[in-house]
């Protein structure tokens, strides 16, 4: 079987069209625009491309952006100064704080003092607890951007086998969580679970989020699976730099029926699933029904 190549690009423009309609039916009834914040502490060269990527694409959709860049020496006090001032501002309905935050913060104290009804990253430990719950709340991005991309691709998920790779708060817990609500029967696996091969072998779905490169191999994965690689790591080979996910992707095109490629898969629905939370926050804010987004 020669897998087909999920293109998450493709799906995100087409979320992004929709989002945009919302966005604007949103600022016709209220007279502003939905409201993104995004902090952004340092100078990581990647976080600031991400951080610059978000900006631009809540305006192209019609949205507010507000950016906020500080220096790398921020205290906590001052962060936690401008958290409270985020949460206090009408105009902000959503507001992510871009991590990783440098080392002398307390990253987990920052996404404590978000608002939970603004909390579009789905950090908030409320915001877990009503995903565990099965209550309505905001879901993190990328987690949220596979299950988008697994139900475009296999319609129901009820009764299948998944696993998922890794237990990050911001991927792996939240992702099995949700495939637990579409009635999947999940395996939580990470890097020290034992006989991973096997049990890779025995998934319907793989989710694949423990950030080292190629560590799932082609030949475990089972004939017709769906695969998702949420992984992103920069190799070095003969001399030439590539970005890879946790998946070697072409052996298990070979075995799987779909699978995302790294990049141009689950990378740009992060993006535009934060496009999506921030435009049910505005909504949910305003006790607004919320558009049917179709995703
Ligand atoms: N507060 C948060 N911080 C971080 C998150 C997050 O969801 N919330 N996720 C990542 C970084 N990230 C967004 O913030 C992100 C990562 C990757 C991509 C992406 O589009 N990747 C491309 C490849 C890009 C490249 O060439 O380097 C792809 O996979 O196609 C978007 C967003 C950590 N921090």
């Amino acid at each position: 079987m020669t897998a087909h190549i999920i293109d998450g690009k493709a799906f995100a423009a087409g979320l992004g069209d929709r989002i945009a309609e919302g966005a604007a039916a949103f600022a016709d009834r209220t007279g502003r625009a939905p409201g993104l914040a995004v902090v952004l502490v340092g100078s990581d060269p990647a976080s600031e491309i991400y951080v610059r990527s978000k900006g631009l694409m809540a305006r192209k959709l019609g949205m507010e952006s507000f950016e906020h860049t500080l220096p790398a020496e921020t205290t906590q006090d001052t962060l936690m100064a401008l958290i409270a001032e985020l949460n206090a501002n009408e105009a902000v309905d959503g507001i992510l704080v871009q991590l990783p935050l440098p080392d002398h913060l307390d990253s987990l104290q920052v996404i404590e003092a978000i608002d939970p009804a603004k909390d579009v990253d789905g950090l908030h430990p409320l915001s877990a607890g009503y995903l565990a719950s099965g209550l309505p709340g905001l879901v993190s991005c990328t987690p949220l951007g596979c299950l988008m991309l697994l139900k475009d691709q296999l319609g129901s998920l009820s009764g299948l086998d998944a696993i998922v790779v890794g237990r990050s708060i911001l991927v792996g817990k939240p992702m099995a969580q949700l495939l637990l609500a579409e009635n999947c029967t999940v395996t939580m696996a990470h890097s020290r679970t034992a006989d991973l091969a096997e049990k890779v072998g025995k998934a319907d779905i793989v989710v694949a989020a423990v950030g080292r490169a190629e560590m799932i191999k082609g030949d475990w994965i089972k004939d017709g699976a769906t695969v998702i690689d949420v992984g992103t790591s920069r190799v070095i080979r003969d001399g030439q730099k590539y970005l890879v996910g946790d998946v070697d992707f072409a052996a298990a095109s070979e075995k799987a029926r779909a699978i995302t490629p790294v990049p141009g898969g689950v990378g740009p629905m992060t993006i535009m699933t934060l496009m999506h939370n921030t435009l049910i926050a505005a909504y949910r804010r305003k006790n607004y029904p919320v558009p049917e987004l179709g995703a």
